[in-house]
């Protein structure tokens, strides 16, 4: 079996300027020793504008944290006013890219061709897509939380091949629990998670399953984060919120300290 080693990846979305990522990521190199990062893989996911000097500091001084940006476009350049290319996220040393997140497919009617055309793009630049899927509030009500989120993940990983989806993050983050405090509980997430990686292994074979990171996102805390890291099928989490807080977001990463 491959070992996964944990992803705790924090998105930033849209909050905190270029100064105040520099003294957010200064801390969090502060609070956080060689330990814990040898245990789990930390990333900051931070606005465009702040990718520049968060690349300074991380490379300068030769920190172990990894970053990434919230989004990409589908292109590759030209005119597309606003946009944000993989190459140029590649260009800063990103590693990771946001892609499908709920708050994109809300907000700016992403669909599942989009969401498609951005994780070619980003693996197209050497770029990890982390994936984003879950269903809302009403399909969870109504007990279709499963096959939503599947049909996600089969939509973003059209033609994507077994090379590029082994490398692929995936995400769980259903709606309802995004910023509301309303956390799934360590076993709803096992279910969705579980379910994800058994069609990973439909879609491709065992090994790219069993090799693929599948993080949980949703209101995480300190408080609530060592639960979910104990299922068998989560890997990680994608924090919003408590990412900001460079305290709160260490305990986070420190998740075997924490109580379950
Ligand atoms: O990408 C992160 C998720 O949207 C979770 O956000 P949250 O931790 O603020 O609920």
């Amino acid at each position: 079996m491959t070992t996964r080693k944990p992803l705790i990846a924090g998105n930033w979305k849209m909050n905190l300027n270029h100064f105040e990522a520099i003294a957010l990521v200064q801390k969090l190199a502060f609070a956080l020793n060689d330990k814990d990062f040898d245990k789990a893989e930390i990333a900051v996911l931070p606005p465009f504008t702040d990718l520049r000097s968060v690349q300074t500091l991380v490379q300068g001084d030769k920190l172990r944290i990894a970053y990434g940006a919230q989004d990409l476009s589908q292109h590759d350049g030209g005119a597309y006013t606003g946009e944000v290319s993989g190459a140029m996220l590649a260009k800063l040393g990103c590693t990771y890219v946001v892609v499908g997140h709920s708050e994109r497919r809300q907000h700016h009617g992403e669909d599942d061709d989009l969401v498609n055309a951005k994780v070619h793009a980003a693996h197209r630049h050497s770029l990890t897509p982390i994936l984003c899927v879950g269903e809302g509030l009403a399909v969870r009500q109504e007990g279709g939380h499963i096959a939503y989120s599947l049909g996600q993940l089969d939509g973003a990983l059209r033609k994507v091949g077994p090379e590029q989806a082994k490398s692929i993050v995936v995400a769980y983050e259903p709606v309802w629990a995004i910023g509301t405090g309303e956390v799934a509980t360590p076993e709803d997430a096992q279910e969705v998670c579980g379910a994800l990686r058994v069609r990973l292994a439909e879609l491709y074979d065992a090994e790219v399953a069993s090799g693929v990171r599948i993080l949980y996102g949703g209101s995480v805390k300190s408080g609530n984060i060592a639960g979910i890291m104990v299922q068998p099928d989560v890997d990680g989490a994608l924090v919003g919120g408590a990412s900001i807080d460079a305290g709160e977001f260490a305990k986070i990463c420190r998740f075997s300290d924490m109580p379950g």
